[in-house]
Formats: structure tokens, sequence, C-alpha cells
């Protein structure tokens, strides 16, 4: 762990002011292992995440015999097996608190002859986990949830698989790209049809490593992806840029700071991970793409904010997929802006790896904001956030919100179960620190 326990975060002595790095794409990175790893040859991955949630997947494809070296400074060699070339693992495999890895591997395991368990930390074990066991049991797989519905899933080996058609009951990425790896292994074309954009990396990095994907947009909303499966996926070297979902803490902080200026480099700006910009511009924020490349099939760019105060809105549902993740540190931003800010839309959030709608409306009433809890969202009253005690209920995401919130605070803030923002984000104190942040 890079951080102790408990984070005591307090008022900024100055703006902040710095250029800065934030680690590599979580989601990409998940997929980069996962994807190396079943491929033919010998994959490089540069800017890798090393933070616990992606090495748990690499840990799960290592118990199954996948050479790799590293990770060492986002750098990892992977040797992939090929599509078939797993091996049973002797031990039940560890998804820790990650939901992207235990959806994700289920989609692979489910495909394959040998029998398989995931299991995971507290946390991840009071998540929903029929969302995937059911497309893929529709697919003939034999993957069963506890009678509750989450982890572990116990996963039996089968011959062959079916394709499906699924349309998702929600925007979710993650059961996406669970029903599409299975189908990687399926006799026939599978598809999914996602009721509005989520993340679309599996779909990207599927072409990478030389696998036809096609996305065809049935109207403004809804998406079909199609692929067939009995493909081959083929190494590739890849560049992770550095991760929206991390620099959006510093995209805030610099917003809400009087006299801010930073730049966050070499940002993945993919349209379905950009909500955050706009909701943040919606809120007035001063926020400039510079730089606009291209880096592995992933559009990248510096993001360069600028203090200029925010005013509060009610924030467009059909942003909610695309900012899923961001949302704890938006409720801080609403905090501060001028006048009401309403979220709704976005129950999902009750679905995370705490319900981060009733961690936010707690942790902000500890610290003085004046809140509404709604089913599908919160009213947030800006205002002065004063300082106290808050729980991260073990999200790393609670956690670096409320360290954030630490910057404008007349108090000091404390968080409790800090420890966890080592899932996405294990510099975050050592950057928050260098850009002018206090935190112990
Ligand atoms: O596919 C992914 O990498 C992710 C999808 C999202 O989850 P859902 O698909 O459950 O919304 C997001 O919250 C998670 O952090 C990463
Ligand atoms: C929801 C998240 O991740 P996961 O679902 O992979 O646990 C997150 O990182 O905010």
């Amino acid at each position: 762990m890079s951080v102790n326990s408990t984070l005591s975060s307090k008022k900024a002595a100055n703006a902040l002011n710095g250029a800065l790095r934030v680690p590599g794409d979580k989601s990409m990175s998940h997929r980069a292992v996962m994807f190396s790893s079943l491929a033919e040859g010998t994959s490089h991955i540069t800017g890798l995440l090393e933070g616990e949630d992606v090495m748990a997947t690499l840990a799960a494809f290592r118990a199954m015999g996948v050479q790799a070296e590293g990770p060492n400074n986002g750098d990892l060699v992977i040797h992939g097996v090929g599509m078939r070339g797993l091996n049973a693992p002797k031990v039940d495999l560890d998804m820790g608190n990650s939901g992207t890895a235990m959806r994700l591997m289920t989609g692979i395991l489910a495909a394959q002859s040998f029998a398989s368990k995931l299991v995971g930390d507290a946390s991840l074990s009071k998540r929903p986990m029929r969302r995937v066991t059911v497309p893929l049991t529709s697919m003939g797989a034999r993957c069963a949830t506890d009678d509750n519905g989450c982890p572990p899933i116990h996963i039996r080996g089968v011959e062959r698989l079916q394709p499906i058609s699924y349309k998702l009951p929600m925007a979710s990425a993650q059961i996406k790209s669970a029903v599409l790896l299975a189908g990687l292994y399926a006799d026939g074309e599978t598809s999914v049809t996602e009721p509005a954009p989520t993340r679309d990396h599996t779909e990207r990095m599927l072409k990478a490593y030389g696998y036809e994907c096609d996305s065809e947009k049935v109207n403004d909303q809804v998406t079909t992806i199609r692929l067939s499966g009995g493909g081959k996926l083929t190494a590739t070297d890849i560049d992770i840029p550095a991760d929206i979902s991390s620099a959006a803490f510093f995209m805030v902080a610099a917003s809400i700071v009087p006299g801010s200026l930073i730049v966050l480099e070499h940002v993945c700006i993919n349209p379905t991970r950009t909500g955050v910009i706009d909701i943040l511009k919606a809120m007035g924020a001063d926020i400039k793409l510079l730089n606009p490349r291209a880096i592995g099939g992933e559009p990248v760019a510096d993001i360069q904010v600028k203090y200029v105060g925010l005013k509060g809105c009610e924030i467009d549902p059909n942003l909610v997929p695309l900012a899923i993740d961001e949302f704890p540190v938006l409720c801080v931003a609403a905090a501060c802006a001028d006048g009401q800010t309403v979220i709704s839309g976005a129950e999902e959030l009750r679905h995370k790896e705490s319900d981060r709608i009733s961690s936010m409306v707690e942790g902000l009433r500890n610290i003085g904001v004046e809140v509404e809890e709604r089913r599908d969202g919160m009213l947030v009253q800006g205002g002065a956030i004063r300082g106290g005690t808050v729980e991260s209920y073990h999200d790393h995401r609670i956690a670096m919100s409320f360290a954030i919130a630490g910057g404008v605070c007349t108090d000091k803030i404390v968080i409790n179960g800090a420890e966890t923002v080592a899932t996405s984000f294990p510099n975050f104190v050592k950057l928050a620190t260098a850009v002018g942040l206090r935190i112990e």
C-alpha cells in the first residue's frame, strides 16, 4: 500500500499548478493483459496501470500458465498462449476489488473446457453478477453465482458455446465485453446491442489485436456490435494512455481551488469516456484539449484546466454512462459550485465498489454540505465545505474524491479506509502533493 489507511486532507496553501501524468487507463490495462494472454505471439505493453485491480487480472492469467515479464514502470511483456492455450487453474482466481476483472474474466472462462472459480474481496462479493451469468448461460455456458446473485462465480468446462444476439438491459461496458469475449469462442456471429453508448475499448482493442469486430449505429443512442467466433488474436505492441478517470480528480481540483492552472498529460479522450469534460464545461469550467493525437487506436490529448469557478447545473442523464466513474468527484465539484446541481439517471452508481450515491451523500453531509438523496442520483446545494470525518467504504473513488474536497475545506477532512486508492491510482497522494494539495 502506498498510503496509510487514514488520509487527512487540508485546504491547499496555494493554487494548484504544474503538469502531471496520471497512471495508465484501467479499462485498457485489463483488456491489454487479457488480449495479450490469449494472443499468438509476444506483446509489449507500455503505460500499464500497476494498480491492484489490473494486477489481479495478470495474476489470474499467470495462474493459468501465461508467462509474463514485469510489470516494471508500466512495461509488461506477455507471451500469449493462443485462444485455447490456457491451463486449468489450481487455485481460486482472486479478482480482488475489481468488477471489470471479474465480469470480463467470466466471459473468457465460461468458454474454456476446464472448471474455474472466481472470488473477490468483501466489496466485490456484494456486487451483482447475474448480469453476466444470465447471458452467458443462454450461450450454453455453465456458470453460476451464489444464491444472492453475487460472487463467487463457479464455472464448469464446456465444449462449445452458441452465439447470441443480446440486448443489454442497462448501459454497461462490462456486460457488453463479457458477452463479446465469450462470443470469440462461439460457433457463429454474436451481437450485443447497447441502449446507450458505453466505453468501447474492447471493440477498439480487438481490432488492434487483428480481430474483426463491427459496430453499427442503430440511432443516436443505440449501437449493435457484432463479431464471429473462431478467430484468433495476434500479439501486438500497445501503449496505454493516462486514465481520464484518474485525471478527473485533478480536473475537479483545479476547477475548485482559486488561481489553479494544471495540465494533465497524455490522457485518453475516447468520446465514450469524456462525459466528465462535458459535465464540467456545462458547470462553467475552463478546460482545453491540447495537442490532440492518436495512440494505438485511441484519441489522446493534454488537458489544460484553469480555475474560473463553477456554477450548478442539471446534469444530462445521457452523459451518465460516459462519466460513470467520475460521479463521486463530480459531487465534490457540485458541492463547490454556485447554486444547485441535480444528478439523475445514475442508479448504476449504487452497484459499484460501494453504493456511490449513499457513500457520497453521507460523506458530503459529514463535511457540511446540504444534499438530498434520490433513488437515481442526488441534489447537491453548492456552498462552502467545512470539514469532518468521512468513510471511504473501501471505495477508491470515494476516498480520492474527499481528498480533493480537502483542497477547499475550511477545517480538514479525515478519510477512513484510504488504502483502497491503490486499486486504481497507487501514486495518487504523491501526485496530488506535487501539484499543491496538502494530504497526509
Ligand atoms: O468496462 C470497463 O472497463 C468498465 C465499465 C464500467 O462499469 P459498468 O460496465 O458496470 O458500468 C466502469 O464503471 C468500470 O470502472 C470499468
Ligand atoms: C467501478 C469501477 O471499477 P470496477 O467496476 O472494475 O470495480 C471503478 O473503477 O470506478
